[in-house]
């Protein structure tokens, strides 16, 4: 891992970053604000440890690009393997995560690792943990715990040593209250705790970001790096992205599309007018050059 400059801002890099094919989606991690910066430097505390980690963040906030960098810099050799726990079959949940042996059920002519397996000598990163099924829950702390895995229809054990990292966007906590949350799994999760905090509550990220996105699609579709005008930047760190970051990476992907080429206006960004007709004004306030508020200011003191 380095620290280099671009666009005048600190980023996060691995060197080899092409050169693996585990890592063509460990993208720079571009972190500017203060809090931003101090989950870095838990992050680079956490990474080379051996702990499981919980990653606790709103959708889109960058838990999966968080927990590949945990994995970069964890000199684990294994795969980084990325699963939805949302997006797994309830029925076959256990085969899926945990593999089946040869002759399990019908048509399985061969074995097959699973998830679990896959990930051996890795990390495995469980996206919406609380998504999984209680009894998968139950068998995953165990494989955990005991490094070790029976696959669906084997008689005997196999041995895995597999890092977990999860990450979560609901509060584990009032899911164990709750009854749906294993609660020793959830204690196991919570040595290393990584707090995202949404894209709103790190406004200094948001231009560093911008501009991150701008250079990435600008080269993939080989069109010159527009500027980002002033009126538009504060219309940017004016939003409050309930879609976080994933959002702001479309919209610029947007504004690139239809800006006429050199500048990124705000008429550019797509963002919907909402809010109170109070912060409707702010936000038009803004948007306004010196010279459009100053007309503003006085046509309000008219009122
Ligand atoms: N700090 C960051 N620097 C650069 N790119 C980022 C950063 N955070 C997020 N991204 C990018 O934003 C997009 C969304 O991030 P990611 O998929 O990691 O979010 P997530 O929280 O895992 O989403 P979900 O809740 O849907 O699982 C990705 O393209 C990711 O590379």
């Amino acid at each position: 891992m380095s620290l280099h400059e671009t666009f005048g801002q600190p980023l996060l890099t691995f060197p080899d970053a092409e050169k693996s094919p585990l890592s063509i989606r460990a993208k720079a991690l571009v972190f500017v604000d203060p809090r931003s910066r101090q989950l870095r430097e838990e992050l680079e505390h956490l990474a080379p440890r051996s702990l499981p980690v919980l990653i606790r963040g709103e959708t889109g906030s960058g838990k999966e690009l968080l927990a590949r960098h945990i994995h970069r810099g964890s000199d684990r050799s294994g795969l980084f393997v990325s699963v939805n726990c949302g997006a797994i079959s309830p029925t076959y949940a256990d085969a899926e995560l945990f593999g089946y042996a040869a002759g399990a059920h019908s048509g399985a002519a061969s074995s097959r690792a699973g998830w679990f397996g896959s990930a051996n000598g890795g990390t495995l990163y469980l996206d919406e943990i609380g998504d999984l099924p209680l009894p998968i829950q139950v068998k995953l702390l165990a494989a955990l715990e005991n490094h070790e895995v029976t696959r669906v229809g084997a008689h005997q054990p196999s041995p895995v040593d597999v890092r977990l990292v999860a990450a979560t966007s609901i509060d584990l906590a009032q899911a164990v209250a709750a009854g749906k949350f294993h609660e020793r799994l959830f204690h196991y999760l919570s040595e290393g705790q990584l707090d995202l905090p949404a894209l709103r509550e790190r406004v200094g990220d948001i231009l560093s970001l911008a501009e991150y996105f701008l250079g990435i699609y600008s080269q993939r579709l080989d069109l010159p790096v527009p500027l980002i005008s002033d009126a538009a930047q504060r219309v940017l760190e004016r939003h409050s992205w309930p879609g976080n970051t994933r959002e702001l990476e479309n919209v610029i992907h947007f504004a690139l599309l239809v800006s006429s080429g050199d500048e990124i206006l705000p008429e550019h960004l797509n963002l919907p007018v909402a809010g109170s007709p109070l912060e409707q004004v702010q936000r038009i306030f803004a948007a306004a050059s010196p010279d459009e508020q100053e007309a503003l200011r006085s046509f309000l003191h008219q009122q």
